[in-house]
């Protein structure tokens, strides 16, 4: 059985806990660790079946196969290298960090010499099977149009650096357009996904993103438009947030409970 370590028990990490603990993904949960000690406990009561210990990531990495990153992007770094120094493999969320090429090397290089895999979810994002496939063959162009509900930008670099008053916003508006190089660092806990997209397709200075505020959205939407040699596509999501963190899509959840039931399943689907 796979041995897991979940770091950051919050929307994600505690829809993994009771994916595994209802006993739909193959794997025991070992230890988990919050630096939020309530939300560490009110995860163990809602659990029925497992008793996970708390481990800091240092003993963590002793007694698990694979360390869960479902934390932040500045927690990503020190999970991600210590997980891989210490010959596990790693589940990463927080994919923004990967934007930074010294640290996507770095950690590629342990990966490899210790052959173990840094897996990435697909997240709250759809259509990634085809931007993968598609980025075998020439691919021109990809664009991300995030839609959002204004509090849920609250606190993004970029929100406070440019004074945007998503408060008092009427209509939607356009807050941000630029590179996913710039949407991951400015918004780290907003688009991810740009992350994702980038590093399934064609990098990300080349993919343009477009982040609106619109005080009438319920749902995070996600448009991704591709252009390449195979022809062109555009996938839609809309998400409804997740319960406990409205920032985060229910899908994202959703999408690490399926990265891990693909890793224990020898039968493997689509791309
Ligand atoms: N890849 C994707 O498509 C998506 C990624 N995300 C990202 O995934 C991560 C987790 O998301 P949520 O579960 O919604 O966040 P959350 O805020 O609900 O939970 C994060 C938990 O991690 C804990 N934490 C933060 N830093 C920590 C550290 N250094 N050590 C230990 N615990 C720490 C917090 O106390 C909190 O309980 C975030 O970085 C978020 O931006 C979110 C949505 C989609
Ligand atoms: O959950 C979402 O819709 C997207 C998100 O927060 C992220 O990519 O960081």
């Amino acid at each position: 059985m796979l041995k897991l370590g979940i770091v950051g028990c919050g929307a994600i990490g505690t829809e993994i806990c009771k994916a595994v603990d209802e006993g739909s993904i193959e794997s025991e949960l070992v230890a988990v660790y919050d630096r939020n000690k309530e939300h560490l406990s009110s995860l163990q009561s809602s659990l029925l079946n497992t008793e996970p210990v708390v481990y800091e990531l240092q003993e963590m990495v002793k007694h698990v196969d694979l360390v869960v990153e479902s934390a932040s992007q500045n927690a990503a770094y020190e999970i991600v290298t210590t997980a891989l120094e210490s010959s596990c493999d790693v589940m990463v969320m927080s994919v923004g960090a990967f934007v930074d090429k010294n640290f996507r090397e770095k950690v590629t290089d342990i990966a490899k010499q210790k052959g173990c895999k840094i897996y990435l979810p697909s997240g709250a994002l759809v259509g990634l099977d085809g931007v993968k496939t598609a980025s075998c063959n020439n691919i021109y162009s990809v664009s991300l149009t995030s839609r959002k509900p204004p509090e849920s930008l609250e606190g993004a670099p970029y929100i406070v650096e440019n004074n945007i008053d998503l408060e008092n916003l009427k209509n939607e508006t356009v807050v941000f357009e630029g590179s996913a190089a710039e949407a991951v660092k400015m918004f780290p806990a907003n688009v991810n996904v740009a992350a994702t997209l980038s590093l399934s397709g064609i990098g990300f200075d080349e993919t343009s993103v477009k982040i609106i505020a619109d005080p009438g959205a319920e749902k995070n939407i996600h448009n991704v438009t591709v252009k390449g040699n195979f022809g062109e596509f555009t996938t839609r999501v809309e998400n409804l947030p997740s319960p406990t963190n409205p920032k985060t899509s229910y899908l994202a959840s959703l999408s690490a409970i399926a990265t891990l039931k693909n890793i224990v399943n020898p039968l493997q689907v689509g791309t």
